[in-house]
């Protein structure tokens, strides 16, 4: 079949709402499994709370952990969450034999790492109306299809209000990027979004790229790894979350060309004759200028780090 017509073909079968996953049908299918949710968090005590308390109040049947991974916050973000009841870790306190890396990618794999659940859930602690739904519409297919392996929420996506007009490094960056190399991947309506869920199994298995570049990296060696047919998404309505100026999404669009980059080179797409350069210049207003490190670094697949821990 021709890649559209498979994209078309996917969209069909692997799209759902939220509420086709009643909680009490995922209650009663969820048996042995074990549910961890993962929230990264910098500098986010004005939302992660209530996020952590709604799971809480709403999910006690279905989640087994909550873990924030405190992403160096410099406000009382693990004060907050620790007492709306999650497990705070802090990113650079896991693995800590391991150089600290630093941005959203590292505080993902670290919560990987610091969770047991057979399927984690990410879930962004930015977002401002968070409605528990979000994490069963997650679960829902992992839960009930057995060939479901990954689950990315979609949803609409307001600017300050604006219906339609949010999400732009996903609009000028990320989706021209995944149509122009990886196709197959069009179907995702929100490919940067922040709310996923996997079977631990195949999270281990994949690298995790840092700072910004963690989505896309993780759609790309996702469909390498496990194939269309086993990622779905779920549509989770709509997302209000804090926005970033447009100088850091300049930097986030870097460090996801970044991580694109070296998924072309890796899968001999491209062959380069020089490494990209990883630094930003950008200017205010005034014209004053002032120069960003956009590298995006990696950390290998969880599991290869357990094996090389065995063998030494
Ligand atoms: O160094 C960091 C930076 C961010 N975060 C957390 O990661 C989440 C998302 O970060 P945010 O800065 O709010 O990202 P957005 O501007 O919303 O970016 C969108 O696009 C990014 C690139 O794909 C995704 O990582 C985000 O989840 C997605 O919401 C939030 O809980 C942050 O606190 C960290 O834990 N560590
Ligand atoms: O996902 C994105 O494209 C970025 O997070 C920017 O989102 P925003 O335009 O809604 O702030």
């Amino acid at each position: 079949m021709e890649t559209d017509a498979r994209v078309r073909d996917w969209y069909r079968r692997r799209t759902s709402s939220a509420a086709d996953w009643s909680p009490d049908a995922l209650a009663d299918a969820k048996g042995s499994t074990t549910v961890s949710v993962v929230l990264p968090a910098r500098d986010e005590e004005r939302t992660v709370g209530r996020i952590v308390s709604v799971i809480r109040r709403d999910l006690a049947d279905l989640v087994d952990e909550i873990v924030v991974v405190d992403s160096r916050s410099t406000d009382a973000t693990a004060a907050v969450a620790a007492a709306a009841g999650a497990t705070v870790v802090h990113q650079d306190e896991v693995l800590a034999h391991l150089p600290p890396l630093s941005g959203k990618g590292e505080a993902l794999w670290k919560g990987l790492a610091a969770t047991s659940g057979d399927i984690v859930v990410f879930v962004d602690a930015d977002l401002c109306d968070f409605p528990s739904s979000f994490v069963t519409g997650l679960l829902g297919p992992l839960l009930l299809d057995t060939g479901v392996l990954f689950v990315k929420g979609t949803y609409e996506r307001p600017l300050n209000g604006r219906r339609g007009e949010g999400g732009r490094v996903t609009e000028l960056v990320a989706r021209p990027l995944l149509n122009l190399w990886w196709p197959e991947l069009s179907g995702f309506v929100q490919p940067l979004g922040g709310e996923y869920a996997a079977r631990r199994t195949v999270l281990e298995r994949v690298p995790f790229a840092t700072e910004y570049g963690v989505e896309l990296g993780l759609l790309v060696d996702l469909l390498e790894l496990v194939g269309l047919d086993a990622m779905a998404q779920v549509d989770l309505g709509c997302r209000t979350h804090a926005h970033q100026s447009t100088a850091a999404l300049g930097r986030m669009a870097a460090q996801i060309m970044l991580t694109a980059w070296t998924r072309l080179e890796r899968q001999g797409r491209v062959v380069s004759a020089a490494p990209p350069a990883h630094s930003l210049l950008q200017f205010d207003t005034e014209r004053r200028a002032a120069r960003a490190d956009v590298a995006v670094a990696e950390r290998p697949p969880l599991a290869s780090l357990a094996i090389e821990e065995d063998v030494a």
